[in-house]
This record gives structure tokens, C-alpha cells and sequence, in this order.
């Protein structure tokens, strides 16, 4: 089935039969998957935090979710994927800072900065308690801050220099140090965050943060834990570092899976038809043992996935 087809605006008239039939029997979605073989989608369409097809045409792609709850799976235009994204960071700011009086966000590198554009314009710029921000990296370059390589400058000149987000609240890495010291550091930091309750603990004893934004590869590593490494199965130390990252630069820091997987909520920002493969890998319901990073991410707390229509393109295929 063509992708376009997948995403008309007309209910039954997407994704064949079949994603109709578990519409209207409910009782066949509680054993269904995701993707094929057998195509089991429930799809909905346009369908969004109010908007309408009317009011949104063009805006939100699909809506898609996954039976089991805890994927949440979205496509979005570009333009639109920003849209949502601002609205949900903000939704979740206002919880955490109400329940807490603290927001601890985790954020990553690559394209996510440039989806975050929303959230400093208003109403986000002058809403959000800012002041409450606290915020960290999944993974940090080991090069100096103010190195174009460095994920702190991208973050800082994209989105941080436009926030009142008190510098103290910024923890980036300390740049003067090896990869090794710039690792144990972080981990001390995040411990001292703990002991003041500034960051919550998980009931493993894990740093428990309110929200982390992850990009994700095309090969499918996620912070810096890439394909095939042994940090993919690192259970004890909280954040590791890598000297031959297959993706320059070699040096990096890494938060590990134990406390990406005791956060609160993860939200995914995939976009771009390189990353489709391992999106659909991701997102297929099947038992493989030689998982990508990604098929990692198996949250305590909430995982919704943001999509643009490339990230997307495999999942609607025959
Ligand atoms: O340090 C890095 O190299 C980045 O943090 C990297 O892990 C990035 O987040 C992903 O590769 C997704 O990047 P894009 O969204 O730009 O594809």
C-alpha cells in the first residue's frame, strides 16, 4: 500500500480491511502489533490534541498507537512535529514544576535542537517556568565547549542562550577532563542532584528524570551507544565513555541504558526517510535477540515516538 493512501484523511479508507475490522472489533486489537507481517495497525488519523482535519489539514500526518500503551507512535509534518513537540514539553514543565518544584530534561544532539524552535517563541518563551529547568545531556562530545563539535554549543545557540534557564541549572560536561574523568564527574553530579532531590531516584536506585529528548541514528544508536558495543550492556555504571565512537568524534561521554530506561518520560525525535529502516525495526513487535540500541528503550515511565513522513515511510509499506 502506497504510503499517501495510509495517510488520507478518511478513516476506513487507510490501511485496508483490516484496520477497520479491529476498529469496529475492538476485542482483535488486544493481540494485534504493530506492523506486518499482518499489518496490524490501529490508525488514527489526523487526529490530535483537537486538532481536526479541518483545522489541521496538512498538519498532523497520522496518529498512530500501539495497543500495549506504552509506544506511542506520531507523524507529523516537519512543521507540525515542532508544533506538538513544544506543547507536550511545556504540558510535562507545568506537571513536574507544580508536583515538584524541579524539571529535569535530558537532551541530545543531531537534529533535535532545531525541533525544540518552538518552545522560544510564545506563548512557550514567557509560559514556561524556566527558572525550574534543569538540564542535562544523553551524550556529551569530549571536546571543548566551545567547539562546533561540542552537543553543549549546538544546544546552548540554538535553544539554551534563548531561555531564562539559570546557568548554574546547565550541567555540561567539564571539558578540561579525559573522557574518563568527564564521565565519573557527571555521574558525581548526577549523584549530588539526587541527594538534594533536585533529580528523583527510581526504585532501582537509578537517577529518575522527568523527560528525555533522544534523537536516534540511522543505524539506530541512540546518546552514544551504538551498535554492537559492549556499553549496550552496561548495567552498573550510570554514565560511560567511549574512545572509538564509529560516528566522529571518536571521544564521547554516554548516559547508559539503566538511566535512560528509569526516566519518566522519553520522548523520540526521529525524522528523515535514512532513519526508516530502523525506525520499523524499532517499532516491529517481534522477539529478534541482536536488537539495535534503540529496541533498548524499555522505559519505567512513558515512550512516545515523534515522526516525520521519511522516519515513517517503512511502517505503511506492504
Ligand atoms: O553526539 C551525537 O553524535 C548526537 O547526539 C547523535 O547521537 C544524534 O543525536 C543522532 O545521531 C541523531 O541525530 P540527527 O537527529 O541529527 O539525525
Amino acid at each position: 500500500m502506497a504510503f499517501s493512501v495510509a495517510f488520507s484523511t478518511s478513516y476506513c479508507t487507510l490501511q485496508s480491511s483490516i484496520l477497520c475490522a479491529q476498529k469496529s472489533n475492538p476485542q482483535s486489537l488486544k493481540t494485534s502489533s504493530l506492523f506486518p507481517p499482518g499489518k496490524k495497525l490501529f490508525h488514527q488519523p489526523l487526529r490530535y490534541k483537537g486538532f481536526s482535519p479541518k483545522r489541521g489539514a496538512g498538519e498532523i500526518k497520522a496518529s498512530i498507537k500501539w495497543e500495549k500503551g506504552y509506544k506511542k507512535v506520531e507523524v507529523f509534518s516537519k512543521e507540525h512535529l515542532a508544533v506538538s513537540l513544544a506543547y507536550d514539553v511545556a504540558q510535562l514543565s507545568n506537571k513536574f514544576t507544580r508536583e515538584r518544584g524541579a524539571f529535569t530534561v535530558v537532551l541530545s544532539g543531531g537534529s533535535l535542537i532545531k525541533y525544540l524552535r518552538k518552545l522560544v517563541e510564545p506563548p512557550y518563551i514567557d509560559s514556561i517556568e524556566w527558572s525550574k529547568w534543569h538540564v542535562f545531556w544523553v551524550d556529551e562530545r569530549v571536546v571543548p565547549k566551545d567547539n562546533l563539535e561540542s552537543n553543549y554549543k549546538l544546544a546552548y545557540d540554538g535553544f539554551l542562550s534563548k531561555v531564562a534557564i539559570p546557568p548554574v541549572n546547565i550541567y555540561a560536561i567539564d571539558d578540561a577532563l579525559p573522557a574518563d574523568g568527564a564521565a565519573d564527574v557527571y555521574e558525581t553530579t548526577l549523584k549530588r542532584l539526587m541527594k538534594s532531590n533536585v533529580i528523583e531516584t527510581s526504585t532501582r536506585g537509578f537517577p529518575k528524570l522527568d523527560l528525555m529528548l533522544l534523537g536516534m541514528g540511522p543505524d539506530g544508536h541512540v546518546g552514544s551507544l551504538f551498535p554492537g558495543h559492549p556499553h549496550l550492556k552496561e548495567d552498573h555504571k550510570w554514565v560511560t565513555f567511549i574512545k572509538d565512537s564509529p560516528k566522529p568524534p571518536p571521544e564521547r561521554i554516554t548516559f547508559t541504558f539503566p538511566v535512560i530506561n528509569s526516566s519518566s518520560n522519553i520522548v523520540m525525535v526521529v525524522t528523515g526517510e535514512g532513519k526508516a529502516n530502523a525506525v520499523y525495526s524499532a517499532l516491529e513487535d517481534d522477539e529478534k535477540t541482536d536488537k539495535l540500541p534503540v529496541e533498548l528503550i524499555l522505559p519505567e515511565g512513558e515512550l512516545k515516538w515523534y515522526l516525520d513522513v521519511g522516519a515513517a515511510s517503512k511502517l505503511f509499506k506492504e
